[in-house]
């Protein structure tokens, strides 16, 4: 067990990639799980985690070499037949209002009904949210029904969104992967530039790892949680068993980065020659071992966020 605080000076991400939140919102049957499975394929590294980072259901991450899309669950409107009579309710409209994208979904093989029209008013009262309607099903309509419907959907945005309409408005089939990465594409240009919020592999499928995350946050917060008010976030890079540990004594490693704002609050989370971060690890990794049954070796880096990150927006999906 071992905890550094030799910090590298960025990140391993291109200076480009971009990173954030989407939902599908769409009545019943639009098309929403199954877009999201398309997109997400096999690739699904964490299903119903409540990070730290948002407190809302992921249903998938799609990893890209220039991008990480995580796509979120919208309570209420992801069952809209709950919700259609009644207001938007307060969760809703703060899942919507924290996602950077929305993809609402309208099946092409339906007209637009009652139901398309009370979500579209319900996304319309989100200010400045980029809005993508997806034309969804396309493979079940011919090229003329298929024309019509992109019309009444561009219809639909500018009674709604006023002149401009919908960010964009894009006809997909998840079914014949007609067009699914050109949805990535576009829901991906919305993003606010950033890093990766979750690792990228198998490993994060874990709750645990959320968990983790949430033990050393916890442990980091310890007695200062009047200096470092909401400047904490906490990603675990890595989690692996290590290799050639016999089963009865195995190990798991576990590489996590704590992310402040201001190089003043790096130095309040390590404090003199680490002796902080030390304990820090040390409470956290107690914490950990009884969650996961097995040693942990804990590596703590805490990494000062970059100027992207001064933006409040930026901070808040940090968990800033
Ligand atoms: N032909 C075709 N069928 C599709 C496509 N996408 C979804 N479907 C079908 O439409 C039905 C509904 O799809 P879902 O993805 O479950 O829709 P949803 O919006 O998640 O539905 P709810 O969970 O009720 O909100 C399923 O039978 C899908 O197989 C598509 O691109 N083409």
């Amino acid at each position: 067990m071992a905890e550094t605080n030799n910090l590298p000076a960025s990140g391993s991400w291109p200076e480009d990639f971009r990173s954030g939140f989407t939902s599908f919102v769409g009545r019943p049957n639009a098309g929403k799980s199954t877009l999201t499975n398309a997109l997400v394929g096999q690739k699904i590294a964490i299903t119903s985690a409540k990070p730290q980072t948002t407190r809302h259901t992921i249903r998938g991450i799609v990893h890209r070499p220039d991008a990480q899309l995580i796509l979120v669950d919208t309570p209420g409107l992801h069952r809209p037949r709950t919700l259609l009579g009644q207001r938007l309710n307060d969760l809703v409209a703060e899942t919507l209002s924290e996602v950077d994208a929305i993809g609402f979904c309208l099946p092409a093989n339906e007209k637009i009904g009652p139901g398309d029209r009370f979500i579209a008013s319900q996304l319309a009262q989100l200010k400045r949210k980029p809005i993508v309607a997806l034309v969804t099903k396309a493979d079940l309509v011919d090229r003329e029904t298929l024309a019509a419907q992109l019309i009444a959907v561009t219809e639909l945005g500018s009674e709604n969104f006023g002149p401009d309409g919908f960010a964009a408005i894009i006809p997909v089939s998840a079914v014949k992967d007609f067009q699914v990465e050109q949805v990535a594409n576009v829901l991906v240009e919305q993003l606010p530039l950033g890093p990766p919020l979750y690792p990228d592999g198998e490993l994060t499928d874990e709750p645990e790892s959320v968990m983790v995350a949430e033990l050393v946050r916890e442990a980091a917060l310890e007695g200062v949680r009047d200096e470092l008010p909401h400047s904490l976030a906490v990603v675990v890079e890595e989690m692996a068993p290590r290799e050639g540990r016999s089963k009865e004594n195995p190990l798991v490693d576990i590489h996590v980065s704590l992310y402040v704002e201001r190089p003043s609050q790096k130095a309040i989370v390590i404090g003199k020659g680490g002796a902080r971060l030390r304990e820090v690890g040390t409470r956290a990794r107690q914490g950990i071992e009884k969650l996961l049954g097995t040693k942990v070796y804990l590596d703590l880096h805490v990494k000062v966020a970059k100027d992207w990150q001064r933006d409040p927006k930026q901070l808040g999906r940090l968990g800033f």
